[in-house]
């Protein structure tokens, strides 16, 4: 008789909803590929008073205990978010022999040391393909396929939402607001939005993409974090202009010279570069290895389907295991640990926008604060845009450290003609 193996789903929301669907419309493939039958047994939800016509036949609860004290279930998937009760319910099933697939960011940038430790003591596998570039196979990729290689760089946009929103306020001249409220209702967005547009979600991704990329923990806590609220339509006519696109990225590297630097932050990206072609809520990652030169991975970064592709393709290489009894093939990759860069040491090219006095010897006054700094300058333009007695200055930057750029500010605000600092954000280099 064919083998059956039983799933226990916690939660049925965006990513949830297009798991059941994904396993229904593919059962066959599905089946065929792993040997057995994958059926899923119960879910678990928080309001159980909601109607729920997709969920119709399985079984429905919100007691966490009939998910993984039942000894039926092999697999929990979990898709609620959030750190707790997520954390605490991926444990206890791992504790009850269960393995565990999950979309999790949160909990694997926060916690993966606390899960992959769980899951060696128990025998049963963690997986979490969806929770880094929904869709995209990236952590695979990087746990398996790439394992030749020593990797230094590993760059990308990692966020749906924020790529969403920034593409249509490029495109289209879209309100941030409107934007933000139409990424909201395709699925896209966290439960609470500010984690996308804050860089929190971003950053959690760059932490697990820098743990498995350079085989050293990097924590949330360890990730400088820009988001994009301070993006205004202003600065995207600017990056335009001077032929750039405005993106959220995702940068880590690791160097001989200041070990493993990893943040998330806004950046003009030239308009040749090609992550400046990934646009909507498609996802990209940029990965450089000593072996395969430069790989990228691009898909669809957020959205039901999209991650469920990736949460049932989790689901069935743990069936595999099952069915072959060969769990925890690729155990926790952190066996280093290396240092961490400070944000003071990084080097980059920076856009800087001010608002001055309107009149003869600005520019000259500002150049030199730079310069005092140790910051020189590529280019600086001076415009008027609609403002009475003033004007603006851009100035881009040559690559300076961080401290430089943050002296030659100090500079500028205790300067009389300088009457805000409208906006810094750093310059990509083209790619050679
Ligand atoms: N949306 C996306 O495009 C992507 C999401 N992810 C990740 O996938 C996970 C799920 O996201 P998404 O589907 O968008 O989330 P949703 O908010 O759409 O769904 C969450 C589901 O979990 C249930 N739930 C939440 N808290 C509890 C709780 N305490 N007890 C029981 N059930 C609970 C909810 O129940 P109820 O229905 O009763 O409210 C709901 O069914 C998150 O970790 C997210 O970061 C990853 C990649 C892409
Ligand atoms: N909110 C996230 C969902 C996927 O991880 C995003 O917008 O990318
Ligand atoms: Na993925």
């Amino acid at each position: 008789m064919e083998k059956v193996i039983r799933v226990g789903l916690l939660g049925a929301g965006t990513v949830g909803s297009g798991v059941i669907q994904v396993l229904e419309m593919n059962r066959r493939q599905i089946t065929e590929r792993v040997g057995a039958q994958i059926q899923l047994k119960t879910v678990l939800v928080r309001n159980l008073a909601k109607k729920r016509p997709q969920l119709e036949g399985y079984v429905l609860t919100d007691n966490i205990d009939d998910i993984v004290k039942d000894e039926e279930i092999d697999v929990v998937v979990e898709l609620m978010g959030g750190l707790e009760p997520a954390r605490e319910y991926m444990l206890k099933a791992m504790e009850h022999g269960k393995s565990v697939v999950t979309a999790n960011k949160d909990v694997v940038a926060q916690f993966g040391k606390e899960m992959f430790a769980m899951a060696e003591k128990h025998d049963v596998d963690f997986m979490f393909e969806a929770s880094v570039g929904g869709g995209i196979p990236i952590i695979t990729p990087l746990k398996q396929c790439l394992t030749a290689n020593k990797i230094t760089e590993i760059m990308g946009i990692v966020n749906g939402t924020t790529n969403y929103m920034l593409t249509k306020m490029t495109e289209c001249g879209s309100d941030y607001d409107e934007v933000l409220k139409e990424a909201q209702a395709k699925g896209y967005a966290e439960a609470n939005p500010s984690a996308d547009v804050d860089g929190l979600d971003a950053a959690r991704k760059a932490a697990i993409l820098a743990s498995l990329a350079f085989n050293t923990r990097v924590e949330l806590k360890d990730v400088s974090v820009e988001g994009i609220t301070k993006i205004t339509p202003d600065d995207i006519e600017y990056a335009r202009n001077l032929g750039y696109v405005v993106k959220l990225l995702a940068v880590g590297k690791d160097s001989p010279e200041h070990g493993v630097d990893v943040r998330v932050h806004p950046v003009f990206l030239p308009k040749e570069h090609p992550l400046a072609a990934v646009n909507g809520v498609f996802n990209a990652i940029f990965v450089r290895g000593n072996a395969i030169g430069e790989a990228m991975f691009y898909g669809q970064g957020a959205g039901s389907l999209p991650t469920a592709s990736a949460v049932v393709a989790d689901i069935i290489d743990v069936s595999r295991d099952i069915v072959n009894d060969t769990f925890g093939r690729v155990r926790c990759t952190c066996y280093e640990q290396k240092r961490l860069c400070p944000l003071e040491e990084t080097e980059s090219s920076y856009y800087v926008r001010l608002l001055v006095d309107d009149k003869p010897g600005v520019l000259g006054l500002i150049a030199t604060a730079f310069g005092d700094a140790g910051v020189s300058l590529k280019s600086v333009i001076q415009t008027q845009r609609n403002i009475v007695d003033h004007a603006e200055i851009v100035a881009i930057t040559h690559a300076v450290r961080h401290a430089s750029i943050q002296a030659a500010l100090q500079e500028l605000k205790g300067m009389p003609v300088v009457d805000e600092i409208r906006n810094v954000i750093r310059v990509e280099k083209e790619q050679v």
